[in-house]
């Protein structure tokens, strides 16, 4: 049997980062994955985001016809965007396996199960660690729908040379809405079937339902408080059927795509075996993410039940799961101002507390709060939907920031900053910006 110092399961961001400061470190390392390169690179962010680019250019394009533009196609093509798409993903796998050659950390290409506390069986040959190191992500939700199996993933979407006309997600979050609008402007017609009355409820209510009513003008139909019980394929279709306030609801499809959150990614590793708790939101870890039930056993990213399920905090994990193996003065895991973007056009984002937060923690804020549509970016890009939030607290300190607008994956990178690292809003005023720039903008804000 095969011995290492530390085993990794999972090459995601959380795996990679654990695999590779370990060995740095001279440690004997091994790293197991079925598909090397994780989520984020293969079936996440990555694509996703290529996707979404070239659906903003088209918004925009659109926006300025007429104003310094003209003769703007209004479709995308699925096929030439997916054929570009894999440009970006298909030499990962091989990339990332080489990589962690290089670095002389050991490859073991399968699936890992637990045989006991410190062994693993990959495709009959049996390896063993003095610690494990558990970081295999997330995969799409079970959902308690008759005919369930019906419905794709997004890393099924992801494969796909042709997307058919009509298209319905159960499930209206992240990716039910930034793939909705990449559909619609390839020229499908676009449903979500939300379960609750106010969808994406982590951002904040009234700039998220600014962003909903936009999809509904642009011909996007978000249909909230629905009840899924079945999903049926009658000859090439699909019927989707269940509840809502009104009576029953049908909807008929040629796609139905699963946008229904994700679970942790456990089932096949047996964690019973080697006595690993776990819950619904995974593996359970202390805040040095070790396991609470076995101590050799640290788990990062989606698999670890710590609540923030992405790429940069799967990231932060591994480098604190590295340091904390082999070091007995152990690193906290902490969270304060991760933020987080919808990848729609316009974006949404949000840092911190909402203002819901606050009120019901009896935590005393000042409001900033406007419509910046006029402004000069989003003006620029003739976005109506644009506008801010933003909660201060004692000593001028951001509380919280909530934003829609063209830039918002960018403008709230300077009030993640600004919680983490404890500035005040005198210091983000006079701080030197580029000008004029989205970040900028941030000075009127506050
Ligand atoms: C469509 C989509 C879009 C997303 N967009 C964003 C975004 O814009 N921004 C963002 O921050 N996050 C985004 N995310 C979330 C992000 O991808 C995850 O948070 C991130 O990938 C988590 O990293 P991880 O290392 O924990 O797990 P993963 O990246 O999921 O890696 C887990 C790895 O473990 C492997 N594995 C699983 N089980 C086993 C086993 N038994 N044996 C061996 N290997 C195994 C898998 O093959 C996989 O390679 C998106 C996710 C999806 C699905
Ligand atoms: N931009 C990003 O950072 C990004 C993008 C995509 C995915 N992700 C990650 O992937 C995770 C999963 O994304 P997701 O969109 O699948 O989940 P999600 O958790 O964002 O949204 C799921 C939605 O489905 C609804 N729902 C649940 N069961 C339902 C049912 N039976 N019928 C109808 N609606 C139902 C929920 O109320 C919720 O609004 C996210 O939580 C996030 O961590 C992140």
């Amino acid at each position: 049997m095969k011995k290492f110092q530390v085993i990794v399961i999972g090459s995601g961001p959380a795996g990679s980062g654990i695999a590779h400061k370990c060995a740095k470190e001279g440690k004997k390392v091994a790293v197991i994955d079925k598909e090397f390169g994780g989520t984020c690179a293969l079936k996440g962010c990555t694509p996703k985001k290529v996707l979404a680019v070239s659906s903003e250019i088209l918004r925009y394009a659109c926006h300025l016809n007429g104003k310094g533009v003209k003769d703007v196609n209004v479709e995308l093509d699925w096929g030439s965007l997916m054929h570009f798409k894999r440009s970006f993903t298909e030499l990962t796998p091989m990339h990332t396996k080489e990589g962690f050659k290089k670095a002389g950390i050991e490859v073991i290409e399968g699936a890992a199960q637990f045989v006991n506390n410190n062994t693993l069986e990959v495709n009959g040959e049996q390896y063993e660690a003095e610690h494990i190191a558990i970081a295999t992500g997330a995969v799409a939700a079970e959902l308690p729908i008759e005919g369930y199996e019906h419905l794709i993933t997004s890393d099924e979407l992801l494969e796909l040379d042709k997307v058919p006309k009509r298209v319905a997600f159960v499930g209206g979050g992240y990716i039910a809405f930034e793939f909705a609008q990449i559909l619609k402007k390839c020229g499908c017609e676009v449903t979500l079937l939300e379960a609750a009355d106010q969808p994406l409820s982590g951002f904040d209510p009234f700039l998220a339902s600014r962003l909903i009513e936009s999809f509904q003008m642009d011909n996007l139909e978000v249909r909230t408080g629905i009840q899924v019980e079945k999903i049926e394929k009658q000859e090439d279709e699909f019927v989707i059927s269940g509840k809502h306030s009104a009576g029953e609801l049908e909807v008929r499809c040629d796609l139905a795509i699963h946008g229904a959150g994700r679970m942790p990614n456990i089932a096949q590793l047996h964690l019973e075996n080697a006595d690993i708790a776990f819950s619904k939101k995974g593996i359970t870890v202390n805040d040095h993410l070790q396991s609470v039930s076995n101590s050799m056993i640290y788990a990062a990213g989606d698999v670890a039940d710590t609540g923030y399920p992405f790429t940069l905090v799967a990231d932060y994990e591994g480098r604190i799961v590295a340091n904390n193996i082999f070091d007995a003065d152990k690193q906290k895991s902490s969270y304060m101002g991760v933020p987080f973007v919808l990848f729609t056009n316009p974006k949404m984002a949000s840092v911190g507390k909402s203002e819901e937060e606050l009120i019901a923690n009896k935590v005393k804020y000042e409001k900033k709060q406007a419509d910046t549509s006029h402004w000069l970016i989003a003006r620029s890009l003739q976005e109506n939907v644009s506008g801010y939030k933003v909660l201060i607290g004692e000593k001028g300190k951001i509380l919280g920031a909530h934003l829609v607008g063209p830039k918002a994956d960018e403008v709230i990178n300077g009030f993640a900053m600004a919680m983490q690292h404890n500035l005040s809003v005198n210091d983000l005023k006079k701080t030197f910006l580029s000008y004029p720039s989205a970040f900028a903008e941030i000075r009127k804000m506050i």
